[in-house]
């Protein structure tokens, strides 16, 4: 039977994806909601919620999945660090996938720049760059902030270490900073590099997203996948079979 789904951010360029991929996928928009209206009343005959809005929807929205034992996948990016944990408490209620990005491709990325990291240490500088179209809200992308903590992971650093952008006299580069830059112009789907440049040589990791299809079908993937499974918070690499 298909799924059901309630799609929260149904207006949105993400939501009007979700719902011209689902048919394809064996899923059905059961309801399509956005900002001012009502979740709770559309609950009851959903299967599971996708939530791709704006970050303070993620907060309200959990509160009902959990109140109605509903799984939940979230797209939603630009959360704050306090924020988000707070709301990764909540998630762990429910079965939850939570992802800065959908597509097969970043999910990729996100283990080559791990292992890039691993092998090149600290005498390799490091920089994440992301371009987005004018209209997101949110910086640096939820992406960028994935693979962010990657790196620190890795590098075994902390937040303080991040370089957002430079200006004036910086001083020369230390190699335990991570420079991290957000570009905005056009219509840009989503482009992600990371750069781990030494002297004598650069290494560059690219992602370049030209449809939104691809985080759209990723995120019903997550949806079917994630109905039925113990309340937890996964991400795409447990939907792939990559962890
Ligand atoms: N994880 C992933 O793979 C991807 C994540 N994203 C993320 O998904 C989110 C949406 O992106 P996109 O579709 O481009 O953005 P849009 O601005 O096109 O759409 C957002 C939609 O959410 C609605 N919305 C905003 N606030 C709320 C709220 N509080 N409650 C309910 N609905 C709300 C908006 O309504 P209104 O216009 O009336 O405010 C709009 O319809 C962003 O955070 C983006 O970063 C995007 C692509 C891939
Ligand atoms: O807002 C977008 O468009 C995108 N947002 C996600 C993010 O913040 O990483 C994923 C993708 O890059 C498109």
């Amino acid at each position: 039977m298909s799924l059901k789904i309630l799609l929260n951010g149904a207006k949105g360029r993400m939501g009007q994806t979700i719902a011209s991929v689902a048919g394809s996928m064996d899923a059905t928009i059961t309801a399509a909601i956005d900002a001012g209206d009502n979740a709770a009343a559309h609950l009851a005959g959903c299967d599971v919620i996708i939530d791709f809005s704006g970050h303070q929807a993620t907060g309200p929205l959990l509160e009902l999945a959990v109140a109605h034992h509903k799984p939940i996948v979230i797209g939603t990016t630009g959360h704050g660090a306090e924020e988000k944990k707070r709301l990764l408490a909540l998630a762990a209620q429910v079965p939850c996938v939570w992802a800065g990005n959908f597509s097969v491709g970043v999910n990729l990325l996100f283990a080559l720049t791990r292992r890039a990291t691993a092998i090149l240490g600290a005498d390799y500088d490091t920089e994440v760059i992301e371009m987005h179209h004018r209209f997101k809200k949110d910086a640096p992308s939820g992406t960028a902030a994935r693979l962010l903590e990657i790196i620190l992971e890795e590098r075994k650093l902390t937040a303080a270490a991040l370089k957002h952008g430079r200006s004036g006299i910086t001083g020369e580069r230390s190699p335990n900073e991570v420079g991290v830059h957000a570009l905005r112009g056009g219509d840009v789907v989503g482009d992600h590099t990371v750069l781990f440049a030494a002297l004598g040589e650069r290494v560059e990791l690219t992602h370049k997203a030209s449809d939104r299809g691809i985080f759209a079908r990723g995120a019903v993937r997550a949806a079917h996948w994630v109905v039925g499974r113990p309340a937890g918070v996964y991400d795409m690499q447990d939907v792939l079979g990559l962890s």
